[in-house]
């Protein structure tokens, strides 16, 4: 996957692209990835980017020019990419967008600062926006690391053995179970015995039963969306009637 950055600090993305499985998809080319640099399309001898809103108010908004600079500098690379703008108003990002995104061959991703970028920018470049939460930041780049690590372990010979990506938290839709290594003892907490026992069928049983309950306790939301199977939803009743006893 090539994937393309606009932003006024290209220097962010230097450290991600240099660590953890970043680092070894960028080295197996597994990811391409590239910024560029707003300012660099900046008239004037101040390079200016931005400029106060029309209309008043306060704050400042990125001006259109230098980031139609920018985007013909990525689009001239990248001619087929999808162009996202990150913003608070973009739909919301989640396990589900980030497969979606995995399958897009090339990606021009733009981070806006200030209040937001000007309107006519928007209109003429960006074919979608999204969003990493409710809540504001001072730059869209965080936001952009956030779906690129998303998306990037999901790109197949990323993460090595194929099947840990399957079984992500949000993967068929609960939370996962809980997790345990060495030591077998840790201040006087043993691991379920199950996970010693080497029997895989009562292993798996393990986890798909304790993922079910976690996601009751922490995300009960999840349930909603994904509904429960017909075991499912035995054993839920199963564990009400033994907590109301
Ligand atoms: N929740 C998010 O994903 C997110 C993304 C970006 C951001 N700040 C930059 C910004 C702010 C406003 C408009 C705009 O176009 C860009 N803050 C939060």
């Amino acid at each position: 996957m090539k994937v393309c950055v606009l932003t006024l600090f290209p220097e962010l993305f230097q450290p991600f692209w240099d660590h953890g499985i970043i680092r070894r998809a960028v080295q197996g080319g597994k990811i391409h990835p590239a910024t560029v640099n707003i300012r660099d399309h900046a008239e004037g001898r101040h390079r200016v980017t931005d400029d106060r809103p029309y209309g008043g108010g306060c704050g400042m908004v990125m001006k259109p020019e230098p980031l139609a600079g920018a985007m013909a500098e990525a689009k001239g690379r990248m001619p087929t990419a999808t162009t996202l703008l990150l913003s608070p108003q973009g739909r919301r990002f989640d396990q589900q967008l980030a497969e979606s995104l995995a399958q897009a061959g090339e990606l021009i991703l733009v981070c806006g600062r200030y209040e937001g970028v000007d309107e006519r920018f928007v209109d003429r470049f960006v074919d979608g926006e999204i969003s990493i939460g409710d809540f504001v930041l001072t730059g869209g780049e965080l936001a952009a690391m956030a779906i690129i690590d998303a998306v990037a372990r999901l790109i197949p010979g990323v993460l090595g053995n194929e099947d840990s990506a399957g079984s992500d938290t949000f993967s068929d839709g609960l939370v996962e179970y809980a997790h345990y290594t060495r030591p077998p003892n840790y201040d006087d907490e043993a691991v379920p015995d199950v996970l010693l026992s080497g029997n895989h069928a009562e292993i798996e049983r393990w986890r798909r039963e304790t993922a079910l309950m976690r996601t009751v306790l922490k995300r009960p939301d999840l349930l909603e969306r994904r509904g429960v199977s017909p075991e499912e939803r035995a054993l839920l009743i199963k564990w009400r009637r033994e907590l109301d006893r």
